[in-house]
């Protein structure tokens, strides 16, 4: 899959993030930014403009960079911590982008969450009408 990754720092968990992405035969686009809101708001639009499939945005806590891609109508960003919330982000809410904290997921774990995240082909069908309701 063609994945849009950003991170606003870098660190053992980002790079372990994106060599798991590479491993795993994904092509990894890097948009480019200054900032971490404008980092969200690239990888949204590589998303719903059709450049990737789906896109992964890191920051120190995740959330900024979540909020910032959410601001992109078409994004449907979740912030997850574990690879069960990552999964039902794919499952039940049938995001399109994964948010992680850099800082407080170990390299190992973020890969698990990446891993789960992208494992999840199809929503769930019934929860169609909730997710057509966002
Ligand atoms: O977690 C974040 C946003 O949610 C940022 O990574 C954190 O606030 C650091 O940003 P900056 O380097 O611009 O001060």
């Amino acid at each position: 899959m063609r994945v849009a990754f950003g991170s606003d720092d870098e660190n053992d968990t980002t790079r372990a993030v994106v060599q798991a992405l590479t491993d795993d035969g994904h092509e990894v686009l890097r948009p480019s930014f200054a900032t971490w809101p404008e980092l969200g708001r690239a990888v949204g639009l590589d998303v719903v403009e059709g450049r990737a499939d789906y896109g992964v945005v890191m920051c120190w806590t995740g959330t900024g960079t979540a909020i910032a891609a959410n601001k992109v109508p078409g994004v449907r960003a979740a912030l997850a911590w574990d690879p069960w919330i990552a999964k039902g982000a794919r499952l039940w809410n049938d995001a399109n982008v994964l948010a992680m904290s850099l800082k407080r997921l170990a390299p190992d774990v973020a890969v698990e969450v990446l891993r789960a995240f992208l494992a999840e082909p199809e929503p769930d069908p019934d929860e169609a009408a909730n997710i057509k309701a966002l």
